[in-house]
């Protein structure tokens, strides 16, 4: 069996599917003040942690770390009515891209974005380095494919 990155249709796909998501995001009334104008490298960032964590290249920690991540979203103060409409928009790019729809892969997928979105969310109000949440590197994810 694949792993989630190649299911997902490797770089290229990843690729499409965040823009997808981005152009989403910066679109929408709850999120685009977060994100400003948005970020010329957001893009192929989250490309490069997405693949990363489904067992494709190790590009972003190697290039970026996971502590940039964490300090990217200090201060953010993320509420719950934006890290749920963020998964919405995620799930939604996912048929917009044309992703695979089986249900092993878009089990595995929103397990993913709703923990990742909690992660982002503690880290956001994270007074001081004890509250942020204690995950210190980019998690590799599993699904049900793998074990066949
Ligand atoms: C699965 C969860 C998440 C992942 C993997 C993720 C990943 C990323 C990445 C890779 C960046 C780019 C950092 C850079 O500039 O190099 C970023 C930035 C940012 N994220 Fe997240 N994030 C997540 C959740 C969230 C949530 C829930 C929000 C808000 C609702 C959020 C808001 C932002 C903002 C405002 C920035 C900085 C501006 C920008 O780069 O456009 N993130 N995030």
């Amino acid at each position: 069996m694949p792993s989630l990155y190649e299911h997902a249709g490797g770089e290229e796909g990843l690729h499409r599917l965040e823009q997808l998501f981005y152009d989403s995001v910066l679109r929408d009334p709850l999120l685009q003040p977060l994100f400003g104008e948005g970020q010329p490298q957001h893009v192929d960032h989250l490309t490069m942690f997405t693949a990363e964590s489904f067992g494709g290249p190790d590009s972003f920690s190697r290039e970026l770390g996971f502590a940039h991540l964490i300090a990217v979203h200090r201060g953010l103060e993320i509420t719950e009515e934006q890290r749920l409409r963020f998964v919405e928009l995620y799930v939604a790019a996912f048929d917009a891209a044309g992703m695979p729809g089986d249900a092993p892969f878009r089990e595995a997928v929103l397990e993913h974005v709703e923990f990742g979105t909690q992660v982002a969310k503690q880290n956001s109000h994270a007074q001081s380095d004890d509250e942020l949440h204690p995950l210190r590197e980019v998690p590799r994810w599993t699904w049900s494919g793998d074990d066949d």
